[in-house]
């Protein structure tokens, strides 16, 4: 290993999915890790044909290969946080969930499984295998309707939100951040929930259909912001108020929903 530098910047690892189209996945994840002055690593779970108007096919790669890129970057590199995203199958929740169960590092569990076009990235025999990464995680950052597939508990206020929140907790996982996006109301409300209490973050609703890759654009900035040493709750909250202004300021890109905006701060 490398003996680090005092100008050596923090680094961070997306083991996600590839958005051809740029908005979502690895492509959000190294932009947002890039705009937070973050040194964004990747390790490819599936390489996905997509743009603002759906998932057009989906290949997911050899575990083998999800594995050597995941040791390849931990071997060499000085990880600060890391982030889980399109995951895909059974087989590679689980490969991940080994990989990762004795790393040092914070771990952001982004649970993707479907895409806001409404197409499929986790086939459903594969929701059950969540279970045992949860219990890695030092943050899950489910919406509502992954929160619902994992708890049973559907999210539809701030009550069942933080229900929720704690039924994440019994599977292990540090804390949960329940999403408020697919919440219906005027403002959207985030809720950290961990053994210690429920914080809530609140923005106003923007009013547009380009969030195509906010969630994987929210958890990246949690992870950026984990590996330049932010606590948790700071980390949330910074995360939170940069994806309100992506959103705002999207990309108005293809001819679908355009994207958030990774590169809002720069
Ligand atoms: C490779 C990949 N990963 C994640 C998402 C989810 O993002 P969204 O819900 O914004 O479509 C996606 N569409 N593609």
């Amino acid at each position: 290993m490398r003996t680090p530098t005092p100008d050596a910047p923090p680094v961070a690892l997306s083991i996600a999915g590839s958005d051809s189209g740029g908005g979502a996945g690895i492509q959000a994840d190294l932009a947002t890790m890039t705009t937070h002055g973050v040194y964004g690593t990747a390790a490819i779970t599936a390489v996905t044909a997509q743009h603002t108007r759906g998932v057009e096919s989906s290949f997911v790669l050899p575990r083998s290969e999800i594995a050597a890129q995941i040791d390849a970057v931990v071997d060499d590199f000085d990880v600060g946080a890391a982030k889980t995203g399109m995951l895909a199958t059974t087989e590679v929740v689980e490969l991940v969930t080994d990989r990762v169960r004795d790393e040092p590092f914070p771990l952001v569990v982004d649970p993707v499984m479907v895409a806001s076009s409404g197409d499929r990235l986790l086939d459903e025999d594969a929701e059950r295998a969540y279970a045992d990464l949860l219990a890695e995680a030092t943050v899950v950052t489910p919406n509502a309707d992954e929160a619902e597939v994992l708890t049973g508990i559907a999210v539809e206020d701030d009550a069942s939100a933080h229900e929720a929140g704690e039924a994440i907790l019994e599977f292990g996982a540090d804390a949960a951040l329940v999403k408020g996006g697919h919440v219906p109301g005027e403002t959207v409300r985030d809720h950290l929930v961990t053994p210690e209490g429920t914080t809530t973050f609140e923005h106003e609703r923007v009013d547009t259909d380009a969030t195509h890759g906010s969630g994987c654009t929210l958890a990246a900035a949690i992870t950026a912001r984990l590996a330049r040493g932010e606590a948790l709750e700071a980390a949330v909250e910074g995360a939170t108020d940069f994806l309100s202004r992506a959103i705002e300021r999207h990309y108005d890109v293809g001819q679908g929903p355009g994207a958030v905006n990774h590169a809002v701060d720069r």
